[in-house]
C-alpha cells in the first residue's frame, strides 16, 4: 500500500487541495485532508506501507491521450506499441488511444485484439485501439463495427485521411450509433490541402512553400457537423487548428449535437511564423496556423468548445524527416514533451489552470471514450501521476523512449515532469526510470 502525504491533489471530478491519499489493491483506497497513522495502519491490514512526502508535488489522475500513432503493426522502425507505451508513461499518460492508420490498418477484430495484446504485454500505459471506419482505410466500405467493438475498439477513425465521400461518412455516423462509440474525424478537404506543406499565409509565401488553407479543415468540419446533426451520430473532431472550426463547433454545441473536439499542444504553442525550411519537426497536419487561430483555440479550450488536449503523437524515422521541407512527412511526436511544454508555457503563466489541465487531458477523454480514469475518487483505479514542477530535463535522442526524434524540443530543456506514475496501483515509472512488468503482462 502507498501513503501519499500532504500532496496537492488535482481532481477534475471534484476539488483541488492538500490531501493524504492511499493506494491499495490497484485502487484509490482513501482521499482525505489528513490521515492518522492509526487509520492508515488499519486500512493496510498488515500490508507493508510505502509512504511518500508529497510536499511541493502535484497528484493528477493519469493523463489520457486520445490521439497517438503507435505504428504497429507494419512501421516498427518509426515506433512500436512498447516504445510508444514507454514514451507515454514518461510523459504522464497512463492510457493512450492508438490510431488505426497502421500497415495494415486496424480494420478487423483480430487486429484490434492484436493491438490490445501488445499493449498489455508492454505493461506500461493502457493501450486502447481505435478501429478504422472503412476496410483497408480505402474510404469505401464500412468495417464490421460491432465486431471491432467486441474486440475492444473504443471508436472508429480513418485518421491520416479524411473520409472524402460524404455518403460514407453519413453511413458511418448512422451505423456507429449501434455501438455507442464515436467516429473520430480527420476533417480535411484533400483537394484544398493538396500539395501544401504548411498553413497558407504570409509565412508560407515568404518561404516559397505551397499553403494549406484553413478552409481545407473548416469545410469538412461543417460537413461533419451537418451529418452528425442529420444522423444524430456521435462525432469527435481530431486536431482542430483554426478559428473557423472553433466557431462552427461552438454553434453545433449550442444546438445540442453529440460532438467533441480536441486540440493538439503544438497548435497552442507554435504558429506558422515558427516554421523554417530546416526544421521539419514543425511540419504537421493540420499545419501550425496564425496567431489569431492560436488565440481562438485557447479560448475554445477554456470555454469548453474544445473538450480535450491530445498529442497526435506521430513518429517518423529521421531519414524521412531529413528530406527537404516540402517532401518530409507530416507529424510531430508529443508523448514525452507535451505535458512539460504545456505546463511551462500555459499553466505556469496562468493561462490554463491545473484543474482545467486535468479536465481536458484526463477526465474529458475518459468520459468521451468510456475509459476508466479521470478522477481521484476513492474506489477508482489508481492510475496516477506524481508531478514535480521543478524537475528539469534536456530532450535528446538518448533521453527519448520513443524511437522517433521528430520533436521541436530536441536539444531543449523543459521543466515539469512526472517522477512517479502508477497504472492500476503499480509503479510504471519511478524517478524518471521505467519499471517494466516482471511477468510481462501487468494489466489488461
Ligand atoms: N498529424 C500528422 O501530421 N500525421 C499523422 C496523421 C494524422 O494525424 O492525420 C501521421 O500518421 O503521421
Ligand atoms: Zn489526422
Ligand atoms: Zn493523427
Amino acid at each position: 500500500m502507498w501513503w501519499l502525504k500532504n500532496i496537492y491533489a488535482v481532481d477534475p471530478s471534484g476539488s483541488c487541495g492538500k490531501r493524504d491519499i492511499l493506494i491499495r489493491e490497484g485502487k484509490i483506497e482513501a482521499n482525505a485532508e489528513r490521515l492518522s497513522p492509526e487509520e492508515v495502519a488499519e486500512r493496510a491490514g498488515g500490508e507493508p506501507v510505502e509512504s511518500l512526502n508529497g510536499e511541493g508535488k502535484y497528484l493528477f489522475p493519469g493523463f489520457i491521450d486520445a490521439h497517438t500513432h503507435l505504428r504497429e503493426p507494419g512501421q516498427e522502425a518509426k515506433e512500436d506499441i512498447a516504445s510508444g507505451a514507454a514514451a507515454a508513461v514518461k510523459g504522464g499518460f497512463t492510457s493512450i488511444i492508438a490510431m488505426a492508420n497502421t500497415e495494415p490498418p486496424v480494420d478487423s477484430r483480430g487486429l484490434v485484439e492484436f493491438v490490445r495484446t501488445q499493449g498489455a504485454r508492454a505493461g506500461l500505459a493502457r493501450v486502447y485501439p481505435l478501429g478504422t471506419v472503412t476496410k483497408g482505410m480505402r474510404g469505401r466500405e464500412l468495417v464490421e463495427m460491432l465486431d471491432l467493438k467486441e474486440g475492444g475498439a473504443v471508436g472508429f477513425s480513418d485518421d491520416g485521411h479524411n473520409l472524402q465521400n460524404s455518403e460514407v461518412m453519413r453511413l458511418a455516423l448512422e451505423y456507429a450509433k449501434l455501438t455507442g462509440l464515436p467516429i473520430v474525424s480527420h476533417s480535411e478537404d484533400e483537394n484544398l490541402a493538396c500539395g501544401g506543406a504548411m498553413h497558407r499565409g504570409k509565412a508560407a509565401a515568404r518561404l516559397g512553400l505551397k499553403g494549406i488553407p484553413s478552409s481545407a479543415e473548416s469545410i469538412m468540419v461543417a460537413r461533419d457537423l451537418m451529418l452528425a446533426a442529420e444522423t444524430g451520430g456521435k462525432i469527435h473532431l481530431a486536431h482542430i487548428s483554426c478559428r473557423e472550426s472553433v466557431r462552427l463547433i461552438r454553434e453545433a454545441k449550442e444546438r445540442g449535437l453529440d460532438v467533441s473536439a480536441e486540440v493538439n499542444p503544438h497548435h497552442l504553442l507554435f504558429t506558422d511564423r515558427d516554421v523554417d525550411l530546416f526544421n521539419t519537426s514543425l511540419k504537421v497536419n493540420p499545419p501550425l496556423r496564425s496567431e489569431e487561430d492560436q488565440e481562438a483555440l485557447l479560448t475554445g479550450l477554456l470555454d469548453g468548445t474544445l473538450d480535450m488536449l491530445a498529442t497526435d503523437h506521430a513518429p517518423h524515422v529521421w531519414e524521412e524527416k531529413a528530406r527537404p521541407f516540402a517532401e518530409a512527412p507530416f507529424g510531430i511526436i508529443g508523448l514525452e514533451t507535451a505535458l512539460a511544454a504545456v505546463w511551462q508555457r500555459l499553466v505556469v503563466p496562468g493561462k490554463l489552470s491545473p484543474k482545467r489541465l486535468a479536465e481536458v487531458w484526463s477526465l474529458a477523454p475518459a468520459r468521451r471514450f468510456g475509459l476508466p480514469g479521470g478522477t481521484l475518487r476513492p474506489g477508482s483505479p489508481a492510475d496516477l501521476v506524481l508531478f514535480d514542477p521543478e524537475w528539469r530535463e534536456r530532450i535528446t535522442s538518448d533521453s527519448l523512449a520513443s524511437k522517433a526524434q521528430n520533436t521541436p524540443f530536441l536539444g531543449q530543456e523543459l521543466q515539469g515532469f512526472p517522477t512517479l506514475v502508477w497504472v492500476g496501483g503499480e509503479p510504471v515509472l519511478r524517478g524518471r526510470q521505467l519499471c517494466p512488468a516482471g511477468d510481462g503482462v501487468r494489466h489488461r
